[in-house]
C-alpha cells in the first residue's frame, strides 16, 4: 500500500475578484500519510479551507496536481471527481447543519449516505459506532451541534468513504462536544481511515500525527507532529 493516500504536486489556487486576483494558495507540495489524523493549521486567512477543497476533490486547483493514490484527479471530467466524493472522499463542512438532510431521520441519513454509493445499510452499526445508540428515529435537529457532526462522519463511513476531511470540525461546538468530536475523528483514524482536517483549535492540533502549517497560502513547516 502507497505510504500516502493524497499528493499535492505544485498546487495553486487564484481567484478572481472584483478587486482582481487573489492567490489563496502558492505552490503547496505536501503527502498526506495513508494512516492517522492530518492536521493544515495556520491563521485565519492562511489557505487552509481552500487547499481542503482542493484536497477533497470539491474544487480544482489553478496549477498544479492532486493526486488520489497515486493517479491524478485534476484532469477527471466532473462525473468521475463526483463520483469519487461519493464512495470515496469525504469532506465534513465546519456548520453541522450543512453536512446533513435536515427533514430525514438519523437512520434514513445514514441510509441515503449508504444508497447513494451503493453500499450496504449498516444503520444500527455506524451509530454504535459513533455513540449514538438508539437515535435511528430521531429528527436530525433533534441532535446537538456536536452529535450532529458525528452523524456527518457517520455519513461518511456509511458511503465508504477511505479518506474523511473535515473543516474546523470543532469550531462550531462547546468543549465537551468538541471532544468527543475529536475521539470520533481518532476512531476512525484507528479503523484505518485517514483524516485531514483543517484547524486552528490547539487540541486537535495537539493529537495530530501530521501537521501542515500554512501562511498567506504557503506551506511554512512540514510533516512533523505539532
Ligand atoms: N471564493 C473565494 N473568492 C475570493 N477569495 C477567496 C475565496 N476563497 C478564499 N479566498 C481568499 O483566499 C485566502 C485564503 O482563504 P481560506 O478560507 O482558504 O483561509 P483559511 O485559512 O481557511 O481561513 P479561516 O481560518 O478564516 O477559514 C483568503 O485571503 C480568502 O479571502
Amino acid at each position: 500500500m502507497a505510504d500516502h493516500v493524497l499528493r499535492l504536486v505544485e498546487v495553486g489556487v487564484d481567484y478572481r475578484t472584483p478587486g482582481g486576483t487573489v492567490t489563496a494558495v502558492s505552490d503547496v507540495s505536501l503527502d498526506v500519510p495513508a494512516r492517522g489524523v492530518t492536521v493544515l493549521a495556520g491563521p485565519s486567512g492562511s489557505g487552509k479551507s481552500t487547499l481542503l477543497r482542493v484536497l477533497s476533490l470539491v474544487e480544482r486547483p489553478t496549477l498544479g496536481n492532486v493526486e488520489l493514490r497515486g493517479a491524478g484527479t485534476t484532469r477527471l471530467p466532473n462525473r468521475a471527481r463526483r463520483a469519487l466524493r461519493r464512495t470515496d472522499v469525504a469532506l465534513v463542512f465546519q456548520n453541522p447543519g450543512d453536512n446533513l438532510i435536515g427533514h430525514l431521520s438519523v437512520g434514513d441519513n445514514l441510509r441515503a449516505a449508504a444508497q447513494s454509493a451503493g453500499r450496504p445499510e449498516r444503520v444500527d452499526e455506524v451509530l454504535d459506532q459513533l455513540g449514538l445508540p438508539g437515535t435511528a428515529g430521531w429528527k436530525v435537529t433533534a441532535l446537538s451541534g456536536g452529535q450532529q457532526q458525528r452523524l456527518a462522519f457517520g455519513c461518511a463511513l456509511a458511503r465508504g468513504a477511505t479518506v474523511v476531511l473535515a473543516d474546523e470540525p470543532t469550531s462550531q461546538l462547546d468543549r465537551a462536544s468538541a471532544d468527543l468530536v475529536l475521539e470520533t475523528l481518532v476512531d476512525l483514524s484507528r479503523r484505518g481511515i485517514p483524516v485531514v482536517v483543517a484547524s486552528h483549535d490547539p487540541r486537535l492540533i495537539a493529537l495530530a500525527d501530521t501537521c501542515f502549517t500554512l501562511r498567506d497560502g504557503t506551506l511554512v513547516a512540514d510533516g512533523a507532529p505539532a
